[in-house]
């Protein structure tokens, strides 16, 4: 049966080059594309472990839907054959994980401001359309968290809630290199909003806001350098498989929206199969209903994690931690991120379902199942590497 948009015309199959599809993001993306629809993907990346499944083997019923191509695209010029041969371009390459924000600061601002350039002017040059994948975090910290600690206008929403098109992007200054991530991502959004209102690119930005799945990151010293710091999901996976505590920075009170992977991508695919309603907007893609604090997640993980590991909890199971030592000098951090679902439910009816509690224990399951085994032989034998 021929599918159709969301204003009842036949989607035509097109091609699409997706930047970064072999990352956590793009992994789930191009699984949603080959299963299903019928368009075509480039899929652009330096590695391509979490999407081996859809490339081989040759028997696949997508075969000959997805290409990989393995290039850097901070110094590939096959970059604008793929673009121009494409009819949309999706760009997720990034470095996104807070841990390199501060320490890595100019591979930061390289990777997701100066490398996205080239990706932006072959788009404009060549009228090809582009989605930006951007972050919550340009909009930093909330107007609330400058209010006194007792003040009662904190509970008002005007003072947290986050939207699209008027809230303003609040970030701490320049020796906390922990903006040099948001900072980048902020400017490359508005050199693309530039491009669309002098040049015509047809763009949409999204913000994800922690999107959590898996695949996600990386479990340190298993498919990750032992010293790595992924993002919190996956630290605190890697805690849970270890029988750890769990670090807790700066006590744990921030606060944060966390979305099922697989409900933010049923959001992206409105957006490109619905070019007329996406085109020109930056949508704020999470789910507002899901919000705890840091602690609170450790908690609910450590429950869900006992749940589908059969293992009880250790006794003490969190631990405190500074952000100085966790992350190092420089770091600062988002107080509360919750997410204003006007625009992308006025343009694309859209709104995510899975409750926080269900979303963790699909995906511990999986970490448990992907990774418990592997974990026991590496403690095992502590000094084989
Ligand atoms: N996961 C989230 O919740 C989240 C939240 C906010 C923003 N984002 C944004 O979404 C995008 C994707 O995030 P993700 O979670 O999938 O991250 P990810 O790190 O899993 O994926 C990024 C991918 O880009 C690739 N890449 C990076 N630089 C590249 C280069 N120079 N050339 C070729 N490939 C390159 C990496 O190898 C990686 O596979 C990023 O732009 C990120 O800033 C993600
Ligand atoms: O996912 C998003 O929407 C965006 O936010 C993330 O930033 P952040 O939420 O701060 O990153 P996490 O590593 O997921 O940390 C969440 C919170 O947990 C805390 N944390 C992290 C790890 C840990 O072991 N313990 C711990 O308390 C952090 O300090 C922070 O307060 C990343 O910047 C990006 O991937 C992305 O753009």
């Amino acid at each position: 049966m021929a599918r159709v948009d969301l204003d009842g015309n036949t989607i035509k199959p097109m091609t699409i080059c997706m930047i970064g599809a072999g990352g956590f993001i793009g992994s789930h993306l191009c699984e949603k594309l080959m299963t299903e629809t019928q368009h075509t993907v480039l899929a652009v990346d330096v590695y391509n472990d979490k999407i081996k499944h859809l490339l081989e083997p040759d028997s696949l019923p997508w075969n000959g839907r997805i290409q990989f191509h393995r290039l850097n695209i901070k110094n590939d010029s096959r970059l604008e054959g793929l673009i121009k041969c494409s009819d949309l371009t999706i760009n997720l390459a990034a470095i996104c994980t807070p841990a390199d924000y501060n320490t890595r600061p100019l591979d930061t601002i390289y990777s997701n401001f100066i490398d996205a350039l080239p990706v932006v002017k072959y788009c404009s040059e060549n009228n090809k359309r582009l989605i930006h994948f951007s972050t919550c975090e340009v909009y930093g910290k909330t107007i609330g968290s400058f209010l006194p600690k007792d003040s009662p206008l904190r509970q008002d929403p005007a003072y947290y809630i986050l939207k699209e098109d008027t809230s303003p992007c609040i970030f701490g200054s320049v020796e906390k290199q922990r903006w040099s991530y948001a900072c980048a991502k902020q400017l490359i959004e508005r050199l693309i909003y530039a491009e669309g209102a002098e040049n015509g690119l047809e763009f949409t930005i999204v913000r994800p806001f922690n999107w959590i799945g898996p695949r996600m990151d990386f479990i340190p010293g298993i498919d990750g350098p032992s010293e790595g710091v992924p993002r919190v999901l996956a630290c605190f996976s890697n805690n849970l498989l270890r029988r750890e505590p769990l670090k807790l920075v700066d006590g744990g009170e921030s606060q944060r929206t966390f979305i099922y992977i697989k409900d933010a991508i049923e959001a992206v695919l409105l957006m490109i199969e619905n070019p007329a309603r996406a085109s020109g907007h930056i949508f704020n893609v999470g789910n507002p209903n899901n919000e705890v604090t840091v602690r609170q997640l450790a908690e609910m993980m450590t429950q869900v994690y006992s749940k589908v590991s059969g293992e009880e909890a250790i006794e003490s199971p969190t631990i405190d931690v500074s952000s100085k030592e966790f992350y190092g000098e420089g770091y600062d951090d988002s107080d509360k991120r919750i997410p204003d679902m006007t625009i992308i439910n006025k343009q694309l009816g859209w709104n995510p379902k899975t409750s926080l509690w269900d979303l963790l224990e699909s995906t511990l399951t999986y970490q448990h199942r992907t990774y418990a085994e592997a974990i026991k032989q590496a403690i095992a034998k502590p000094s084989a590497n």
